[in-house]
């Protein structure tokens, strides 16, 4: 794997203003993303991890947001940014795949249109050249007969076909990063796959680093080379996608593994997690906020720290010493 870091995050904490008062929806977040690497972010709706996101690719109303620390993107302090050099690489260097393709589409422009338009934005390339990379993105993403596809509208493709023309406007200008957020939920199993496929040629062909938020662990599986588990708006454990798959800690994360469906658990009951993430005026960030969660386990004072238990293998508290699922006890 190529090491270059293509982003850091270090120490970022996103807060939205909420009734005059402000709360935070991010805390403390440090991450590093290199080029050819799939970082996966997953947790439960509420965890944070679209803000997260959104904080990476500057889409927040900052009159109503606070953002600190600091976000280093090939080279470029993205916080320091202004909104036009913010959209000058939003679009090109950074490529954005959102969950709703059908959002994401103008239901009344053609598709060939809405390709061109990112390069219209971002390229000097003339009229020809921008027709022909068109078809060539439309080709890239898996589609057939791209002069066909090129000149009808989003309603007129399956939520497959969407979701690739999608991903074809966001390749359109080679990003050297791609955020994927929740980018085949909407999707059927089958094309799910084709879509992860999909993105893990592109990645390989442009060299990109890919952020993949998710809640759905099998996706993490079959893509992430390394995994960032969040929890009310904290890493709670992160590591190379083998260790979490293999060698969790965390009680938050050995949850959401144990309520993983697999083929074998198909027919039992899946284990479900109690309770859920407090919203963000509720979260007392002096104490271990995943401990409502569970229970019967003593409750450790203050609030804990993140730690590496072996290399590149964080996990935040102690918890986890003595952490057994109710069952086991
Ligand atoms: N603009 C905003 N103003 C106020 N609160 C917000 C805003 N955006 C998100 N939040 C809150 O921040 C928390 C984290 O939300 P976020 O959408 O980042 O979580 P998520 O893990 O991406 O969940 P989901 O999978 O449902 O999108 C939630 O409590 C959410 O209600």
């Amino acid at each position: 794997m190529n090491e270059e870091t293509l982003l850091s995050i270090n120490g970022v904490s996103t807060a939205f203003k909420i009734n005059g008062d402000y709360y935070t929806a991010i805390d403390n977040v440090s991450l590093e993303l290199h080029r050819d690497e799939v970082l996966a972010i997953v947790g439960e709706s509420g965890s944070g991890k679209s803000t997260l996101a959104t904080t990476v690719i500057g889409l927040h109303n900052m009159n109503a947001t606070k953002i600190t620390g600091e976000i280093n993107f090939d080279g470029k302090e993205i916080l320091e940014l202004s909104e036009d050099e913010f959209n000058d690489i939003r679009g090109s260097e950074i490529g954005m795949i959102f969950q709703d393709p059908l959002a994401a589409l103008n239901p009344l422009m053609r598709i060939g249109d809405q390709i061109k338009e990112n390069l219209d934005v971002h390229t000097d390339m003339t009229e020809t050249e921008k027709e022909a990379r068109v078809h060539e993105l439309i080709e890239q993403v898996g589609i057939p007969h791209p002069d066909r596809v090129a000149r009808q509208f989003p309603h007129q493709l399956s939520g497959g076909m969407r979701q690739r023309i999608i991903i074809a406007i966001a390749i359109a200008n080679k990003p050297e990063l791609i955020i994927a957020d929740e980018p085949t939920t909407a999707l059927d199993v089958t094309i799910q796959a084709q879509i992860l496929d999909l993105l893990k040629d592109i990645q390989k062909e442009n060299h990109a680093g890919i952020i993949l938020i998710t809640h759905d662990l099998g996706v993490v599986a079959e893509v992430a080379d390394t995994v960032a588990v969040m929890y009310a708006g904290e890493i709670v454990e992160q590591g190379p996608v083998d260790i979490i798959f293999n060698n969790a800690k965390h009680p938050y994360t050995r949850s959401l593994l144990r309520a993983m469906p697999t083929l074998e658990s198909e027919n039992d009951e899946l284990y479900v997690i109690e309770g859920s993430v407090p919203p963000l005026t509720k979260m007392d960030r002096t104490t271990d906020l995943f401990a409502p969660r569970i229970p019967w386990v003593p409750v450790q004072p203050g609030h804990p720290e993140l730690v590496e238990v072996e290399p590149n293998h964080l996990v935040r508290g102690e918890s986890w010493k003595q952490f057994k699922f109710k069952d086991e006890i």
